[in-house]
């Protein structure tokens, strides 16, 4: 008998066995306690050192009590993307967004390849649409865009045709051309070998293209005429609204190009701008106005689709739960040109455990969201049909409801379509082009005034971490979220190039997850007065403490040189038996850590180099981090640029400059 399709599921819970590691792990967290007890009862016998290694210890077993606690019930998700397609009729749309924001860090050719792999995906050509946020507001990632618009139009039909695998050209073409098509019969036939070389012929006209009219316009030889006019006279921080349609699937053609859009919102000096989260809500409200998908998905530039099928993947998640399960799909944040070892072992051992409880946070990039969760909805508002937002009771979406306006802001198209996203509705509209004076509304910088924006709709303000901040409101609200790992890995990222990139990075980071803790949004309120789980708000707790945590490791560090100095001790001495129990815990420690490498695929040297690289992080660009959150910031507002490039400044996204 057939099986019948209707009732095979879209995706299965595995939850791996871990007996051995809550074994170790518990033993491990015994020994601590015993530490600190043992501290205590002796304390009276000794100085300051004792005093100051007891604090230190005490954060230490409080950590390993959060890091426990949310790894105890790892799980992951297996998706029957192949299943997909029969099960559901008509696949729902989805939005894709870039964000970019400088030209010269991210070079618009990193951009082209995201846009490219992005819409070369595979998924019908019309329920997909691809918007580019460019707060650089730079002829040249327009210019590029528009140099993808001609390629997209070869390489979408050649990397359907070839099954493709890697749909970012410049990856693709550093593969070895006998793995370039899965399609065994296919790869080695005249036809692919022909049309593979005109193919890269193709992708390095473009790419020579887009390097040279970067260096034009380094030297100030860029000729803002024609379809770049609109360039003139603009500044990054001040110039109007610009939103272009680049490609439009105005047939509405599944085999045809995705919609491609620019958008670059306005700027003015006078008017904060939000760094990213202001970038996300410009880019939810020009999409909401021209394509509204129920589905948004969002990258950041540098980021590539590594599987074609990751739509489909998302989608077993979506459509195989129930709503509340599945606010947003996040796929995990690893790179092609680092092996990031320390990342892999984050997401294998403790990303696995939160996924296990209300599901993993918002990373901020790689994540599908459901339109309506990004629209500030709650969970309960389903069951209701969205009571709260509608004065009428008749069905119909009044485009000056008071409270969608003051929800939504002022446009009147915006608010129809919003009314519609949160209704669920799915006649969406598919001429972007008839929208465009009402997007260059919504892309204002004075447009989200007297709004919800930043505060209960859309990416929150407040939080360098703009993707921590909402994704534990999302959770707040007793959303669940999913999380999909697919072999091999769904988006491939970029890391940062050098170690001093990685330490602004991570005192970005703690920066931003410090202002969450200190904010209204603490996860400890949002367990007490709403519904994010105890155990979900143990997990917020270990990341966004990371900046606390350099306190008693930069002390505990200086702890020995201070001894030395001073001639006094903050261990048990040798004869003593108490030695044995730090002892215990340090050999326990290395040997558990190292057996983690060890079974994750990795070496001895990277997990000496990483715990090396932890405690310097820790120590260096935590501290700077926690100081930034606490001392009143008297130095003058730094841009993004001045934050990648310069170690020592004081850096707050959320405020303008
Ligand atoms: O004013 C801005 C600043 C940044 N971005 C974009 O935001 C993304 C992330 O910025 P980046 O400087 O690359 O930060 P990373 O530390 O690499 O990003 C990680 O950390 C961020 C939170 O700090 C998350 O938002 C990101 O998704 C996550 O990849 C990039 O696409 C930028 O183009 C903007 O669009 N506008
Ligand atoms: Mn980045």
């Amino acid at each position: 008998m057939a099986t019948n399709l209707y009732s095979l599921p879209l995706y299965e819970k595995i939850f791996p066995k871990n007996t051995a590691q809550r074994v170790l792990d518990i033993t491990l967290l015994f020994l601590l306690f015993s530490l600190v007890v043992y501290r205590l009862l002796s304390l009276r016998y000794h100085g300051f050192p004792w005093l100051l290694a007891l604090f230190c210890e005490s954060y230490f077993t409080f950590n390993w009590v959060l890091i426990i606690t949310t790894r105890w019930t790892p799980l992951y998700y297996k998706t029957f993307s192949q299943l997909l397609e029969q099960r559901v009729h008509e696949l729902p749309p989805v939005d894709m967004f870039v964000t970019t924001a400088d030209p010269v860090l991210e070079p618009p050719i990193v951009t082209v390849n995201t846009v490219l792999s992005l819409m070369a995906v595979d998924y019908p050509a019309n329920k997909l649409a691809c918007y580019v946020s460019d707060d650089g507001c730079s002829p040249l990632t327009f210019y590029a865009l528009i140099e993808v618009s001609k390629f997209a139009k070869l390489w979408i039909p050649f990397c359907k045709k070839y099954n493709v695998q890697v749909r970012a050209p410049f990856k693709y073409f550093q593969l070895d051309q006998s793995v370039l098509s899965s399609t065994e019969t296919v790869d080695h036939s005249w036809e692919f070998q022909q049309e593979w070389k005109k193919m890269k012929e193709e992708y390095e006209r473009l790419r020579r293209n887009v390097e040279d009219a970067a260096k034009k316009s380094d030297s100030f030889g860029f000729d803002l005429s024609g379809e770049l006019a609109v360039f003139s006279d603009t500044e990054r921080q001040n110039h109007p609204a610009i939103v272009k349609i680049i490609c439009e699937n105005k047939e509405g053609l599944p085999d045809g190009i995705p919609h491609l859009v620019y958008i670059s919102r306005e700027k003015r000096p006078k008017h904060p701008h939000y760094y990213k989260a202001g970038a996300m809500n410009a880019l939810a409200r020009v999409s909401g106005l021209m394509t509204n998908a129920p589905f948004m998905l969002n990258v950041d530039c540098d980021m590539f689709v590594n599987d074609p099928q990751v739509v489909h993947q998302a989608m077993c998640l979506f459509l195989g739960s129930k709503e509340k399960d599945c606010a947003f799909v996040q796929f995990p944040q690893l790179y092609h040109n680092s092996s990031a070892d320390s990342l892999v072992l984050l997401h294998e051992y403790v990303g696995k455990g939160i996924v296990g409880i209300q599901g993993p946070f918002f990373q901020g990039t790689g994540c599908f969201h459901r339109r309506k969760v990004i629209y500030g909805l709650w969970p309960d508002d389903i069951e209701n049909e969205c009571a709260r937002y509608f004065n009428s009771v008749n069905g119909k979406v009044d485009d000056d409801d008071e409270i969608l306006v003051k929800e939504f802001g002022n446009s009147k198209e915006f608010i129809k379509s919003a009314g519609h996203a949160l209704k669920g509705k799915t006649d969406i509209p598919m001429n972007p082009s008839n929208y465009l004076d009402a997007a260059h509304q919504v892309a204002g910088s004075a447009y989200e005034y007297g709004s919800s924006w930043g505060e209960n709709v859309g990416c929150l303000y407040g939080s360098t971490a703009e993707d921590n901040l909402t994704g534990v409101t999302i959770h707040k609200k007793g959303w669940r979220s999913g999380y999909c790992n697919p072999d091999p890995p769904g988006f491939l990222g970029c890391a940062p190039s050098s170690s001093i990139a990685v330490m602004i990075q991570q005192k970005r980071w703690s920066t931003g997850l410090l202002e969450i803790l200190f904010s209204k949004n603490n996860p400890i309120f949002a367990t007490l007065t709403a519904n994010l789980q105890f155990r979900q708000c143990v997990a917020y707790l270990w990341l966004f403490t990371w900046g606390l945590r350099s306190i008693p490791e930069l002390c505990y560090a200086a702890l020995s040189a201070y001894c030395i100095i001073t001639n006094s001790n903050f261990l048990p001495k040798f004869k003593e038996p108490g030695i044995y129990i730090p002892v215990a815990i340090f050999v326990m420690y290395s040997l558990y850590t190292l057996s983690e490498y060890i079974q994750t695929g990795f070496s001895i040297r990277s997990w000496w180099i990483n715990q090396s690289m932890a405690r310097i992080i820790a120590m260096s660009a935590w501290i700077f981090g926690f100081l930034n959150v606490n001392l009143p910031s008297t130095s003058p507002q730094f841009s993004w640029r001045a934050q990648r490039f310069c170690w020592c400044s004081w850096p707050r996204w959320p405020r303008a400059c």
